[in-house]
């Protein structure tokens, strides 16, 4: 990247879950959720130059994702249609996160685009107007505009900030993608869990409901898993398939990235309750 390209950049942050209970299913299909997000330091990149003409243009292209279905051309059509605005944009995505990954990538391309085009069309709407459009982009959408570490219920749209530690985490990729939708669909998964407090969660009570599933069905988890339990144990991330372990300093965590298998993808992030995105807004 030069250096005018990295003043130009706009960071579309991974986030953990880091915990994830599944605690009903509503009558569309879709589960409810507890959660926790946290946002790590390990980012897509996007870039975005305004057209006169209306036209939003993916010049990228990212392997299967067809250019109408991408996150982030849907999302500046929304922002389009909720505002009437008659710009349009060129949008460049440098991907970094791995798509199936449960690193909700693709949800945090969308909420960049579109905070970021919010501001360069001068559209002007608060954090719950894009909320608002967000949320039927992906059910992890929201999050990533409002830009808070949070405790989440519902589909995860009703978000609650929370400022937690902000550990160093090493986020093992194993080689597969999961699909969120078979997960969800999965006759295995436990939906009945016992709703929990936060006050729960913080003395330690981080189940992923979907971890039982996961680590049936991806082998590939399972062992990443496996090697994780080395190092004071690993967690699935939302469906997986990242699974990732806390460490207090980043050298720990470097040190025991350096000694896992050669196969095994990976990187060392810090934990962020506040998401870059919030940083490069107030920057212009
Ligand atoms: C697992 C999490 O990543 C946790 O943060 C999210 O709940 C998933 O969010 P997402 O990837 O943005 O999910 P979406 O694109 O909205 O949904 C993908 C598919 O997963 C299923 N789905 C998703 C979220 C949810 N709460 N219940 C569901 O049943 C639905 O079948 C949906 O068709
Ligand atoms: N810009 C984009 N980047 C990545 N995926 C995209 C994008 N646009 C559309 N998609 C689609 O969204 C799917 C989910 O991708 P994503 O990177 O969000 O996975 P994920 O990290 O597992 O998501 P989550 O944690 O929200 O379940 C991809 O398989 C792809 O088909």
């Amino acid at each position: 990247m030069t250096d005018r390209d990295r003043a130009r950049a706009w960071p579309a942050p991974a986030k953990l879950n880091l915990m994830l209970r599944v605690v009903g299913r509503r009558p569309d299909g879709y589960h409810e959720l507890q959660t926790v997000f946290q946002f790590i330091d390990h980012s897509d990149w996007l870039w975005f130059d305004v057209r006169e003409d209306g036209a939003v243009r993916r010049l990228d292209a990212i392997a299967g994702v067809a250019e109408d279905d991408d996150l982030t051309v849907r999302a500046a059509r929304a922002l389009q249609r909720a505002t009437g605005c008659r710009l349009g944009a060129d949008i460049r995505c440098e991907k970094h996160l791995p798509m199936g990954g449960g690193l909700g990538g693709g949800s945090s391309d969308a909420a960049t685009t579109l905070v970021a085009l919010n501001q360069l069309w001068g559209t002007g709407l608060d954090e719950e107007a894009l909320s608002a459009i967000a949320l039927p982009l992906g059910a992890d959408v929201p999050v990533f505009v409002r830009g808070r570490a949070a405790w989440g219920e519902g589909v995860g749209e009703r978000l609650e900030p929370v400022e937690l530690p902000e550990p160093w985490y090493l986020v093992l990729v194993p080689p597969c993608s999961v699909a969120t939708r078979d997960v969800f669909c999965h006759p295995e998964l436990t939906r009945d869990s016992r709703p929990i407090t936060l006050a729960d969660f913080l003395s330690g009570d981080v189940t992923n409901d979907c971890l039982p599933v996961v680590r049936r069905e991806y082998p590939e988890v399972e062992s990443a898993l496996d090697w994780l339990s080395a190092w004071g144990g690993g967690r699935l991330t939302g469906t997986g398939a990242c699974v990732f372990a806390v460490f207090d300093d980043e050298a720990r965590a470097l040190e025991a990235f350096s000694r896992s298998p050669a196969r095994m993808q990976g990187f060392v992030a810090r934990g962020l309750n506040r998401s870059p995105v919030l940083g490069r807004l107030i920057q212009g």
